[in-house]
């Protein structure tokens, strides 16, 4: 470890073959936690950020996106960005003013790490690398997306079941089970919301036990509009495989199913949570989205390779499903290779000459199950993180962004090193219809992160708004916000917030209307016709069924503090620490 001062009495290096040696703070010295991939840490408050240009004034309601952020440095050196701790991020927009807020989720492991000031949680989604202290945690660090969702947001992460924040102080409520409705080990970072009905539909992978064992079984649920369970089914997958994001239309639910793999001896020997397995398909599993039953999946196979995020999904005149999304041509996440590596795995450098097109299923839902798929159409632009108008989910759309790579433009590799998280250079705009291609370049040191769609205010046709999304500058280490006219990227932004620092590499994040929070607000509050978010009462099955084994380090009044029910009780305060 380079040090900046030499010092009379040097610490002994932070990490000794890849294990942490003392609980100095000290991250490591590797590609995921240094220059713009520095762990930020920062929960803070900004009142009035400066602008420039004009933020439209139309623009009434808050910005809300997830980063992984490192509480404390990781147990293992070779961590990475995916295993940090969740922090929110919120940019509230008001009258051309625009104010920012950024909080840690307090999940079951941020408030054990945060009580032994250190990390005790190890590698990615392997608890057999934990520390015996919080052996039967929930071990989410609720990393992905910020979903609203009837007054509360949700914090999500694949592997574990979702935290409540107050949409307006960012304080975490606690663990969300739906009123005790839904219990499974895992929960996707994706929930899709049905703009008509108002339900949201989510599922859960590697749901059969403890979501850490490798299950092929996965759970769908709808909740209602009124916050009631309707449907639930478990399905099979062929494989436990990554499951990330999924599609709706009226009448089904689409899982893509990557061929990067869940080997449990692997994660059992303390090895990596997925292997990439080059020679396997990608799969797409379709669910009727009512009344569905276990045999009524159909899996459909394509030939290798990686999936994005979904852009939009609907069904056609001929009942056929259209399902639009990012298949990239290897494997994205470079971390997690092949069990035999072969000399041509990605690499680092090699991720920047992935191709990650935008493909067009049109699926059958009455095709047999197993069959072999080809795409419809692919709209020929390199890319990832593509958003719509969600007001069009479910129906035919046009238009789509997303953030896009474009290797022919200059980079400042001299001011600002290997791009953190991809070379996200450009911004774009497509449609469908006429295969327009609207884009902007953000220059030789600046990157994109997952843009947003800001619907016109009185406007209800599909597209007519603004984009708004992160920039990172690479080279001085900070962030704005860039606010663009969202059919017409190519003139450039029409305003930029500043901020004073750098975020972190985010993943997703939603625009919520100043007026939807405000209505939640009225009905949740002490007395209101909904009345306050209520966390979770008790522990996980897996958790009940650990106890009862006698496989639970410590008593029922640990496990009780797991899961916050001293909170709930009203014996400490809502963040409990
Ligand atoms: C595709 C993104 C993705 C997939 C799985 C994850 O655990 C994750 O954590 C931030 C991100
Ligand atoms: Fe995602």
């Amino acid at each position: 470890m380079a040090h900046i001062f030499s010092l009379a009495a040097p610490a002994p290096p932070a990490y000794h073959e890849g294990n942490q040696t003392g609980d100095q703070v000290k991250f490591p010295d590797t590609g995921f936690f240094q220059g713009f991939n520095k762990p930020s840490r920062l929960e803070a408050d900004i009142f009035e950020c400066e602008t420039t240009g004009s933020i439209p004034k139309d623009i009434n309601g808050t910005f809300y996106r997830v980063q992984p952020d490192h509480q404390f440095p990781p147990l293992f050196e070779e961590d990475i960005h995916f295993n940090g701790d969740g922090s929110v991020s919120a940019f509230k927009f008001e009258n051309g003013h625009v104010d920012f807020k950024q909080r840690f989720v307090h999940t079951d492991r941020f408030k054990a790490e945060r009580s032994a000031r250190k990390a005790l949680l190890g590698k990615y989604r392997n608890p057999y690398t934990d520390n015996e202290m919080v052996k039967g945690i929930i071990r989410t660090a609720s990393n992905t997306n910020i979903v609203f969702w009837r007054g509360v947001l949700l914090a999500t992460k694949e592997d574990g079941p979702p935290f409540a924040m107050d949409p307006t102080t960012l304080e975490t409520i606690g663990r969300y089970d739906f009123d005790g409705q839904v219990l499974s080990p895992t929960f996707t970072a994706h929930p899709k919301f049905d703009p008509d009905t108002g339900e949201m539909v989510c599922f859960g992978y590697e749901a059969g036990g403890n979501g850490c064992d490798a299950s092929c079984d996965i759970v769908v649920y709808t909740i209602d509009k009124d916050g009631k369970k309707t449907e639930e089914c478990w399905y099979k997958a062929p494989f436990c495989g990554m499951i990330h994001d999924c599609a709706i239309t009226k009448n089904y639910l689409i899982l893509p199913l990557t061929p990067i793999k869940v080997n449990q001896e692997r994660v059992e020997r303390g090895g990596n949570k997925f292997a990439w397995d080059p020679k396997e398909d990608q799969w797409y599993g379709i669910v009727p989205r009512r009344g569905g039953k276990p045999e009524d999946i159909v899996w459909l196979r394509a030939d290798n390779g990686f999936h994005g995020h979904v852009a939009g999904s609907y069904e056609d005149e001929n009942g056929h499903i259209v399902c639009d999304l990012t298949v990239a041509s290897d494997n994205v996440f470079f971390f997690f290779p092949p069990d035999d590596p072969t000399p041509t795995q990605t690499n680092l450098l090699q991720l920047n000459t992935l191709v990650s097109d935008t493909y067009r299923w049109v699926f059958d839902p009455k095709t047999p199950t197993h069959t072999r798929v080809q795409p419809a159409r692919v709209f020929g632009i390199n890319g990832e993180f593509s958003r719509i108008d969600d007001r069009v989910l479910t129906k035919k759309y046009n238009h789509f962004w997303q953030c896009n790579i474009d290797p022919t433009k200059p980079y400042d590799f001299q001011k600002c090193g290997p791009p953190a998280g991809g070379l996200f250079n450009v911004i774009g705009h497509y449609e469908w219809n006429t295969g327009k291609k609207d884009t902007w370049w953000a220059g030789p040191t600046c990157t994109f992160q997952e843009p947003v769609f800001v619907p016109k205010k009185g406007s209800t046709v599909e597209g007519e708004g603004y984009l708004m999304a992160l920039l990172n500058h690479l080279d001085v280490l900070r962030n704005d916000i860039l606010i663009f006219d969202a059919q017409n990227l190519s003139q450039g932004p029409l305003a930029a917030v500043h901020l004073p620092v750098k975020l972190r590499l985010g993943l997703h994040g939603n625009f919520i209307e100043k007026r939807e929070v405000d209505e939640w607000h009225e009905r949740r509050k002490e007395g209101g016709k909904v009345g306050p978010a209520v966390p979770a009462k008790e522990a996980l099955p897996w958790q009940k069924r650990m106890v009862e084994r006698g496989e639970f380090e410590g008593d029922e009044g640990k496990l009780n503090q797991m899961v916050g029910k001293a909170e709930v009780d009203g014996t400490s305060g809502v963040n409990g620490n």
